[in-house]
């Protein structure tokens, strides 16, 4: 298949439990829970994405015709040594393209491969790193992996509905809108009195990476 790809670029992951980590970032362009105009984000699935995923016209980014093409950019982008490669597919939705071809030729190159996704389609076998962050109207089938990262809050989700699902770790990450300190308060509260999530800061944003 062709994929379309917004951006691909080295920094640190910024979230979760992989924070802190050099990692070549390959997002994708496309979401199925959001258009990615402004104009629909009222009505869509999704309304409080903090990302630009519309179109191939990022840095690094455009349509690569195989997945060895498109292995080959997120090498050319991976500056360090060939040990400890991690390349994060987002988007965008990245399970709408990610596919078992793709994973191979990222696998071939020494990547372990992360993916941050929404949910609600099944991951392909191989993935090494899995994080799933549910929406608060759109069903979770990928019900296991590495974490589980949840925006908090959500209106009407109440994070204990997903803390009997198969991940290694759970997360809550403070919503970035004009709420993000009170939403960061509650997030600290709600870790406090329920240990088994930790927060999850977007370090990136408050370090200036992207
Ligand atoms: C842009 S999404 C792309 C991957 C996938 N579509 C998903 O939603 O997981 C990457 C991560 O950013 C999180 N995110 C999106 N908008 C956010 C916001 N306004 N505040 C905090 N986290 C946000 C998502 O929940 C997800 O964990
Ligand atoms: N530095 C950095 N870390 C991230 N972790 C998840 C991100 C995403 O947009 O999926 C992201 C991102 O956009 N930048
Ligand atoms: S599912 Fe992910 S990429 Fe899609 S709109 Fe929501 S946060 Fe953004
Ligand atoms: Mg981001």
């Amino acid at each position: 298949m062709t994929y379309s790809v917004k951006e691909i670029f080295l920094t640190l992951q910024g979230e979760g439990g992989q924070a802190g980590k050099a990692a070549v970032f390959c997002r994708f362009a496309g979401c199925n829970l959001w258009t990615g105009r402004e104009q629909d984000r009222a009505k869509a699935v999704c309304t409080f994405c903090d990302t630009d995923f519309v179109g191939v016209d990022g840095e690094g980014g455009g349509k690569f015709a195989t997945p060895e093409a498109l292995a080959a950019a997120v090498d050319a982008a991976w500056t360090g040594p060939q040990s400890d490669k991690l390349v994060v597919c987002t988007g965008g939705e990245p399970l709408l393209q990610l596919d078992p071809p793709l994973i191979e030729a990222l696998h071939a190159r020494g990547f372990m491969i992360a993916v941050e996704t929404n949910g609600t389609i099944k991951a392909p076998p191989g993935i090494d790193w899995i994080c799933v962050s549910p929406k608060a109207d759109a069903e979770v089938v990928q019900t296991s992996g590495q974490e589980l990262k949840l925006v908090y809050p959500q209106r009407g989700v109440d994070p204990e509905r997903f803390a009997g699902l198969d991940f290694e770790r759970f997360f809550l990450q403070p919503m970035d809108n004009t709420a993000r300190q009170e939403n960061t308060t509650a997030a600290v509260a709600y870790c406090l009195s329920h240990p088994r999530w930790r927060l999850s800061v977007q370090t990136h944003k408050y370090l200036g990476l992207p």
